[in-house]
């Protein structure tokens, strides 16, 4: 079907066919339910009188650090009884990393004896138990005593060390505005201090804070700050080096197209040169983080067996440093892997252990990359419910990781405009997390002479938020039997055009080339006439699935007629889109149709079209991609035509 005849429809898809009314409906009910439970929330903190100074009060009362287990093993190593109570602080610091369970141990032994310790030691004691509950993702704990101690302390390296570790939270918990006020106390503090490794060992971690925020060029000015021939302790030379790894795979990854090997061979070095380093520091986490990052590279070069060969062989080591992050990563990568190599089995070993524990990782790439091939995974295995789920989650999570760019963007932006802290800022990036912090506050509460009032405020808001979740899926689950074609289990030409819409407005943002493939295959009536129906239908199948296969990740292919199917590239240009196009007609024509009874090859003739040439306008590349394909037509079919 030529596109051209298809123009109305276009339009009409996004007016809206009835169920975009059931979609506003669905959505406005949810912002009334968000925003009804916010004022809940409100009032549920004002009636139990908040205090801010809630944590401060815990600490004092109890007058001892926490304690890190609850069943806590407080006898001491026979290699370390000689030892004085300076000593194994040292030791428990030195190993907090590299051996996590011996510095556990040792604080657990040392909090025992804490009323034998000066009062300089127990600071340093709680800042070791706050690292560790980072460590372990207990950060509500080790806020608790870094507040303390940045308060309280005498002693200038605890209070530095503790606005880093407060840093390295607000980087995992996505409170960016609190890190960027930590990172300006932090600047001054840095700027009195002769202590060169305590210097260092800031600047890396604001490198690591910027890393994470998404400002790779601002990391890599802090990390140009160091002067690396003057640093002595190994350790601080591999986190240097994997920050510095991490901002330019990031910088890299943002800017490059697949297959060019030659442009992603010094970045390789590094990161195998840094690996060596953290070899020899013996940090076998950033090792292994740092193998995450060199397989990312590999993956993106379609070399999954490379990514295999960096971290098939160090699994047990990755499960020996107890980091959830890092282990989820890893199978991550090892699904996707396998994934490119069509290696369903070990697809779906290594993604089902990824899924075991991400419930504890906040919402990333990661979690998202997860989703999406789970999805991908049940759709090949033909279990569409379990496919369906899995697509909302992947949905959700790419809606949240999107609104935290947004939040990092503003952060950043604010706090550059104002040196990082007016009050002003704060209070409008507060305003945006308004519904986080008061959740923040909701756990802080204490019971109040108001327990029946809070009780039914709950219930009620339990009720409301089981109402708005059910509403919403039903809608959700609306939505998905719209986007997806049942026979090729691709996109239907309305959510297409949809998802068109968002790369293209999105490339043009970010100022990033997009293509469109379109193709439609050769002589089909005669298939369906000479073989039936039903061999029609599993051809078009055959196509959509190896051309799904063809496609990069991040590219989304549609059915948008009978035979006609079409492919958004986004951040790709002529170039990568012809040899994309090639080899899916490569792929078509290699097809086995002879098991289908089909005697000669199946062909399709194919046209693509570049954005930037129709100033991103979905509807005149859509043509431009269908014109080059009816050239293809006219030329003898079976082959590629680009509108130029
Ligand atoms: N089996 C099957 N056939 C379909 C489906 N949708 C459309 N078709 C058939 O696709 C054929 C398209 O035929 P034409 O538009 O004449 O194009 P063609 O035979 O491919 O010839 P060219 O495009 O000029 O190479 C028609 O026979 C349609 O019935 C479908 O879902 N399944």
């Amino acid at each position: 079907m030529p596109y051209r005849q298809s123009h109305t429809f276009i339009t009409y898809s996004f007016k809206g066919n009835g169920f975009s009314a059931v979609h506003l409906f669905m959505t406005m009910l949810f912002k009334i339910f968000i925003k009804f439970s916010t004022l809940l929330i409100i009032l549920f903190a004002l009636l139990t009188k908040v205090q801010a100074s809630v944590s401060v009060q815990l600490f004092i009362n109890t007058n001892q650090v926490i304690s890190l287990t609850t069943s806590a093993n407080t006898s001491l190593n026979s290699n370390f009884t000689n030892l004085s109570f300076d000593e194994l602080l040292q030791h428990a610091d030195n190993n907090r990393s590299s051996n996590n369970q011996l510095s556990v141990s040792l604080i657990n032994y040392l909090q025992s004896q804490e009323a034998q310790l000066s009062i300089k030691q127990q600071e340093y004691l709680t800042y070791l138990t706050a690292y560790q509950f980072t460590f372990s993702a207990n950060y509500q704990k080790a806020m608790l005593l870094l507040n303390q101690l940045i308060q309280t302390s005498q002693q200038n390296n605890i209070v530095i060390r503790s606005h880093e570790t407060s840093i390295s939270i607000n980087s995992g918990t996505q409170q960016w505005t609190e890190g960027l006020a930590h990172i300006k106390t932090l600047i001054s503090l840095i700027n009195d201090s002769d202590d060169k490794k305590l210097v260092e060992g800031s600047l890396i971690t604001i490198a690591a804070f910027f890393n994470n925020l998404g400002q790779y060029q601002e990391a890599l000015l802090y990390i140009q700050q160091i002067n690396q021939d003057d640093i002595t302790l190994q350790r601080d030379i591999c986190f240097i080096n994997q920050q510095q790894a991490l901002a330019n795979l990031r910088l890299f990854l943002a800017k490059a197209e697949p297959f060019n090997l030659e442009k992603a061979a010094p970045l390789e070095a590094h990161l195998n040169d840094s690996i060596a380093l953290c070899q020899q520091a013996n940090e076998p986490l950033v090792v292994n983080l740092l193998r995450t990052y060199l397989a990312e590279l590999d993956l993106f070069e379609q070399r999954a067996e490379q990514a295999l060969s960096t971290l098939l062989p160090n699994i047990d080591e990755v499960i020996a440093t107890n980091y959830p992050v890092l282990i989820n990563l890893t199978y991550n990568l090892l699904a996707q892997a396998y994934w490119q190599q069509h290696d369903i089995a070990n697809t779906e070993k290594y993604i089902n252990l990824a899924k075991n524990n991400i419930e504890l990782l906040s919402q990333t790439q990661q979690t998202i990359q997860t989703y999406l091939l789970l999805s991908q995974l049940a759709e090949q295995q033909g279990n569409y419910a379990l496919a369906l789920k899995y697509h909302q989650q992947y949905s959700k999570a790419k809606q949240k990781v999107a609104d935290e760019e947004q939040a990092k963007q503003l952060a950043f932006q604010l706090a550059k405009q104002s040196d990082y802290q007016t009050k002003e800022n704060i209070r409008r990036i507060r305003q945006q997390n308004s519904i986080y912090s008061s959740k923040q506050s909701l756990s802080q509460q204490q019971e109040g002479n108001h327990l029946l009032l809070i009780i039914l405020l709950i219930v009620l808001l339990i009720t409301l938020f089981i109402w708005g979740y059910k509403s919403w899926l039903t809608q959700q689950k609306l939505k998905l039997i719209t986007e997806y074609d049942h026979l090729t289990q691709v996109n239907t030409r309305a959510q297409f055009v949809e998802l068109g819409q968002q790369a293209i407005e999105r490339c043009k943002e970010i100022n990033k080339p997009l293509s469109c493939i379109m193709f439609d295959l050769d002589h089909f009536k005669n298939i369906n006439d000479v073989y039936g129906h039903s061999i029609g239908d599993k051809v078009l199948q055959q196509v959509s699935t190896v051309c799904k296969h063809t496609c990069r990740p991040n590219d989304f292919i549609g059915r948008i007629g009978g035979e006609e199917f079409a492919i958004i590239l986004p951040d790709c240009n002529l170039l990568v889109a012809e040899d994309i196009a090639q080899r899916c007609l490569s792929a078509i024509a290699e097809l086995n149709v002879k098991s289908l009874g089909i005697t000669s090859p199946v062909t399709a003739s194919f046209g693509i079209s570049d954005a930037e040439r129709v100033n991103y306008d979905l509807t005149r590349l859509m043509a431009d991609a269908d014109s080059a394909m009816y050239a293809s037509k006219h030329h003898g079919r079976n082959c590629i035509n680009v509108y130029r």
